[in-house]
């Protein structure tokens, strides 16, 4: 089975969220964001070890909180963040082996993604060399003045998707974009753009809105309003068939 690395970034500054907690660690339901996310890579066959990004300002307290739970997952190694997403990227690929095939990215902040997601998305980067997930954009776009916040314009969505992540490339071409990326003036957002500017083509795999990255508080609540009615259905599903008393109630 062809392995992938997954690198997940932690290591921003949350400015957008605000509050006295970077939102990789605030708890989302019992358990901080960044574990919900790392959970849903780091017991799958195919991915070969997870490389979580932190601060350095972080790292002495993500240690003392967390260390007694990564010692019971084998494949995570923590990895030191940089000042823009992309360094921090930079940092955990050049950890990576070069028997490695794939490497993935995903934002430590969209712990929503699903195990099926996952699986379209790793078929597509093995098949196609690089792919990522997105979704159409659904809202008219407007451009506008941030001077006046009035409307400019109105961009034309046909072809618009919003991109998500995980976002997976064949390893030697992620390692060939980074390295040259300083050729690139413009402003990086995602590594898909990196693919894009060596010539390699990124297939979009279509994904869901609940692979929704938390930017705010907002999107926080959002995304523990979900698991509270998910664990809510989850309990009132009927009890399947009791194995052992057969009982005249049960329902194959
Ligand atoms: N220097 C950075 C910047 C971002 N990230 C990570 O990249 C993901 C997506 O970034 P974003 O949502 O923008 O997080 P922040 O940069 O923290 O948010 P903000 O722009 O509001 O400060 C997050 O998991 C974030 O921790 C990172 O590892 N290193
Ligand atoms: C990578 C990303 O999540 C794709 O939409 C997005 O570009 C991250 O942007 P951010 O400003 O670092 O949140």
């Amino acid at each position: 089975m062809s392995q992938c690395a997954v690198i997940i970034p932690a290591a921003g500054r949350s400015s957008r969220f605000g509050g006295a907690e970077k939102k990789p660690f605030v708890s989302l339901d019992g358990r901080p964001v960044w574990q919900r996310t790392a959970e849903v890579f780091w017991s799958r066959p195919d991915v070969s070890k997870v490389y979580l990004v932190i601060a350095p300002e972080d790292r002495d307290d993500f240690r003392t909180r967390f260390r007694p739970l990564l010692v019971f997952v084998e494949n995570v190694e923590v990895v030191e963040g940089g000042a823009e997403r992309f360094e921090s990227v930079a940092n955990a690929l050049a950890r990576v082996p070069e028997d490695v095939q794939l490497v993935a990215v995903h934002d430590a902040v969209r712990p929503l993604v699903t195990p099926a997601l996952l699986d379209s998305v790793f078929h597509a980067a093995k098949e196609h060399g690089a792919a990522m997930l997105a979704v159409p954009v659904a809202d008219t776009l407007k451009q506008v003045d941030p001077a006046t916040n009035r409307i400019t314009g109105t961009v034309p969505r046909a072809g618009v998707w919003q991109a998500q992540t995980p976002q997976v490339f064949r390893r030697d071409w992620l390692v060939e974009a980074y390295a040259r990326r300083t050729s690139l003036n413009v402003p990086i957002t995602d590594d898909a753009q990196l693919i894009e500017a060596i010539g390699h083509s990124v297939v979009v795999v279509p994904s869901a809105p609940i692979n929704f990255k938390i930017t705010t508080k907002d999107d926080l609540d959002l995304a523990a309003a979900i698991l509270k009615a998910r664990s809510a259905a989850k309990a009132s599903e009927p009890e399947g068939p009791r194995w052992g008393a057969f009982d005249d109630e049960a329902k194959w």
